[in-house]
């Protein structure tokens, strides 16, 4: 059976980056990797009506921090007999943003901490109601807020259709979104986790020999 390793972080954090150095590294070792990204833009309704409501075109929706959780949760429901089926066939199956962008994310709107009310109620719809696999392993790429957005602004720039949404521009959310984080992997919530410091290039092959032994690390690391 292979590992959920999740990766999460702020917008701009350098996820997708992190990812392709970390897929790159686990390869070198043999392993066999196979990658999702959530929201999965232009492959699942759900995450379509997200992409449209984070860019002011659903009206009022945006505005439900619950609305918009149900509509993150629903595209993750259909994606987990597909990530059910990649772990019986992959060592290691490596996400980009998975529940704990929805807790902290929520928790961070409504100004609420880890412990607080959204993220139990969110555990109990997406684990508990929706029955999605448990990460096995949760890193968080930390990045000053500062940083995040540095990077988010200078992808907008270089990257045709990378227009930041209403999250991404929002640096009060991001900067409370990184103190939930930080809560979470703390508090150990959900699986264990790993602090990765996102403000250097990351150490990917320390990385994956930690991602393949299989063993469950400190929540700090
Ligand atoms: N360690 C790094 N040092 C310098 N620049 C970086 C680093 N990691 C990523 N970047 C740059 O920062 C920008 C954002 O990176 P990336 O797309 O990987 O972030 P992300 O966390 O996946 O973003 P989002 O969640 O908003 O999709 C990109 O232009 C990328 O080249
Ligand atoms: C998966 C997921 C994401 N979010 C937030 C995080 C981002 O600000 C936006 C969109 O994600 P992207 O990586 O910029 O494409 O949505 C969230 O609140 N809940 C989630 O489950």
């Amino acid at each position: 059976m292979g590992r959920l390793v999740v990766i999460e972080g702020l917008d701009g954090a350098g996820k997708r980056t992190l990812g392709d150095g970390l897929t790159r590294a686990l390869e070198h070792r043999g392993a066999t990797v196979t990658r999702l990204a959530f929201p999965r833009y232009g492959e699942n309704v759900h995450a379509d009506l997200v992409r449209d409501a984070l860019h002011g075109q659903l009206g009022d929706l945006a505005h439900s921090v619950h609305g918009m959780a149900v509509l993150f949760a629903l595209d993750r429901r259909d994606a987990a007999q597909r990530i059910r089926s990649d772990l019986v066939r992959h060592d290691v199956v490596l996400v980009d943003r998975y529940v704990a962008s929805n807790a902290a994310y929520g928790a961070a709107r409504l100004h609420q901490g880890a412990r607080g009310e959204f993220v139990s109620w969110l555990t109990e719809l997406e684990v508990e109601r929706f029955g999605l696999p448990v990460p096995d392993l949760q890193l968080l790429l930390r990045v000053p807020p500062e940083l995040a957005a540095a990077r988010a602004e200078h992808r907008e720039r270089t990257e045709s259709d990378r227009q930041r949404d209403t999250f991404e521009v929002d640096g009060g959310l991001q900067r409370r979104c990184a103190l939930v984080y930080e809560e979470l992997a703390a508090t150990g919530w959900l699986a264990p986790w790993i602090v990765v410091d996102g403000a250097i290039t990351a150490d990917v092959g320390a990385l994956a020999g930690t991602v393949l032994a299989g063993h469950a690390p400190a929540a700090h690391e």
